[in-house]
């Protein structure tokens, strides 16, 4: 058998099938500053790839969709494939289902009864644009339609001059606009392309104010994105009637590049984009509107879409298509505003520090002030997500994440040591399960490290205690358990931390205090406050946390956590 090294031979490079050469190209300096004219076809291309078509209930939920997010030319299919997507378009008509600044379009092969039934589906209807393509690659040219280079150009104008007729005789009052695509243009030679795309436009004679939109598909993607792009500007120096032509391009995404693609096609002077939400379509997809549109977003460029609630737009693309999303897809995908690692986990908790005291600074909401988090290209809110799952712990993550999760769920703000200390804790529960750590999980270990009450076996617990003040000095009374007795104990210093300190040397506990730092709690119960302590115990140093709603209790409970974590000595 071959091996696979050898296979690779099989195969021609790009540039030995097709010659685009632009030695004098612009594009690379270009910079998207404007959102092109999007096309959405997910209910012709996209719906064409799906394991099960759209049924006309899912055709209409996808296209209220499109129309809410602010598409403006939405292709609703191939009339006269089949009788769904015929009904489908009369279904807009007939119930006035099209806004009027939206077109919709729709696909039809050059081929005459196809073109008069697509004529059908639109009687009634307002405006349209009328897509006919035919495929003019070497490939198909030689093994589909077995036809010069003449005859595949004739198919081309033979069509538009069948799209010109029917329009007339079926849809005389109706705006309709064309559309003509190359099909197959990525496998086209440049030349023939615009001399096929020329003569179209010679027969449509399009205006200024009616042009013929000339889509330019990457079909199938055979090369780098630089090669479209330089296809692209290479095409559009050659068109005939440029102030009366749209170039719309139409990137799939066979070698994964199709977002690239469509962004250098845009740079290379591209108007229109043609794509799917979330890249459905054939084989590997058209090219994913959302991405493109968030991609613009994320360079302060309006897309003039509203991706503002991306998880109901996902979860109606889902419904539609009947396919999952993946999660790794960007900004939609679920898992794509989380991290995961360590070091991730805590640059982003930093950010959000910065970036909220930056904005309170500055006396500008922080969720208008200018977004700078690492790792998060965007402000997941802007898109309607949360920030519950920014931050998810799993053995790679660090103290950063730990603490972002106290402190955003539960609201403890941990002095840093103790960061270090509770995350190795978390991290023993990750090593030994193998997996995620919930947030309730999480909030369960700190209870059971920290909490006197949960945690197991405490050699100190405090009761109740007594506060007074005379001058500078303070004395405690407090009543508490040491090992299995009761107390009742007394000390004095400057502050209650050090008089309980000096009560505890009474029953023979010797603490000295290295940190304290305590806070009212955020989070849930408001009035409580919460005590941390580092704390050197015989040849340890811990710490130690408590909570309650009296801030010397809470401190005297941290003090006996701390105790707690120790050993009989
Ligand atoms: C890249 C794309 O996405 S293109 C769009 C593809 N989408 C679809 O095809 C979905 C809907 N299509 C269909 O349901 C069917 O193809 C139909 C109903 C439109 C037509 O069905 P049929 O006529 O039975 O068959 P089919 O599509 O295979 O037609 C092939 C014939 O049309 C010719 N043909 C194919 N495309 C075109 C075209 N764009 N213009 C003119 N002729 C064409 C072929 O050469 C072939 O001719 P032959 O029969 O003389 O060999
Ligand atoms: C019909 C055409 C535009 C098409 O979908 C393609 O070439 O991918
Ligand atoms: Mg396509």
């Amino acid at each position: 058998m071959t091996p696979f090294s050898q296979k690779a031979t099989r195969y021609t490079p790009f540039h030995d099938q097709i010659a685009v050469s632009l030695p004098d190209r612009t594009w690379p300096d270009k910079v998207i500053e404007s959102a092109p004219v999007w096309c959405a076809v997910d209910l012709r291309d996209g719906n064409q790839a799906l394991i099960d078509p759209m049924d006309i209930e899912r055709k209409k939920t996808m296209f209220r969709t499109l129309v809410d997010m602010g598409y403006k030319e939405i292709e609703v299919g191939f009339p006269a494939a089949s009788q769904t997507d015929f009904d489908f378009v009369r279904a807009l008509v007939d119930e006035g289902m099209i806004p009027d600044d939206v077109t919709i379009q729709v696909l039809v092969q050059c081929r005459e009864h196809l073109i008069e039934r697509t004529f059908e589906s639109l009687r009634g209807a307002k405006r349209a644009i009328v897509h006919f393509y035919n495929s003019t690659s070497a490939l198909q040219r030689k093994v589909v339609f077995d036809a010069s280079r003449d005859e595949i150009k004739a198919i081309a104008t033979h069509g538009a001059e069948l799209c010109l007729k029917y329009a007339l005789i079926v849809t005389p009052d109706a705006d309709i606009r064309y559309e003509y695509s190359p099909e197959s243009f990525t496998g086209t030679e440049l030349d023939y392309a615009v001399e096929v795309c020329n003569a179209v436009a010679e027969v449509i004679d399009p205006a200024p104010d009616k042009p013929l939109i000339v889509n330019l598909p990457a079909t199938v993607e055979m090369a780098t994105p630089n090669v479209y792009a330089d296809s692209i500007e290479w095409f559009k120096r050659r068109m005939a009637r440029p102030e009366s032509m749209i170039l719309s391009v139409h990137p799939h995404n066979d070698r994964g590049t199709g977002v690239a693609a469509a962004e250098l096609a845009l740079q290379a002077g591209a108007d229109r984009v043609e794509g799917c939400l979330f890249g459905n379509g054939e084989r590997t997809g058209n090219v994913c509107l959302v991405t493109l549109g968030m991609n613009m977003f994320s360079q302060g460029v309006d897309p003039e879409i509203d991706f503002s609630d991306i998880d109901s737009v996902k979860r109606t693309v889902e419904y539609c298509n009947r396919l999952p999303v993946h999660e790794r897809h960007p900004y939609g995908g679920d898992l794509v505003f989380t991290a995961f690692s360590g070091s991730h986990q805590d640059a982003i908790k930093k950010g959000f520090a910065a970036l909220e005291a930056e904005a309170r600074d500055a006396g500008v909401p922080v969720d208008e002030y200018t977004w700078a988090v690492p790792y998060l290209p965007v402000d997941p809110k802007d898109i309607g997500r949360s920030y519950e799952a920014v931050i998810r712990v799993n053995s790679q993550s660090g103290k950063g994440g730990v603490a972002y999760i106290m402190h955003q769920d539960y609201g403890f703000d941990l002095p840093r040591r103790m960061q270090i200390e509770f995350s190795r804790a978390v991290q023993e529960h990750t090593d030994n399960s193998g997996r995620e750590v919930s947030s309730r999980e999480i909030h369960e270990i700190f209870r059971h490290e920290y909490h006197p009450e949960y945690q197991p076996n405490p050699r100190l617990a405090v009761g109740s205690c007594n506060t007074s003040a005379s001058g500078d000095e303070v004395t405690v009374e407090a009543s508490v358990t040491f090992e299995g007795q009761d107390h009742k104990i007394v000390g004095s210093g400057n502050g209650p931390l050090s008089a309980f300190v000096k009560a505890l040397e009474e029953i023979g506990v010797r603490v000295s205090v290295q940190e304290y730092v305590q806070h009212s709690l955020s989070t849930g119960t408001d009035a409580k406050s919460a005590a941390y302590v580092e704390c050197a115990i015989g040849d340890r140093t811990v710490w130690g946390a408590g909570v309650h709603s009296n801030i010397t209790l809470a401190t005297l409970r941290a003090l006996a956590s701390a105790v707690n974590r120790t050993e009989a000595g």
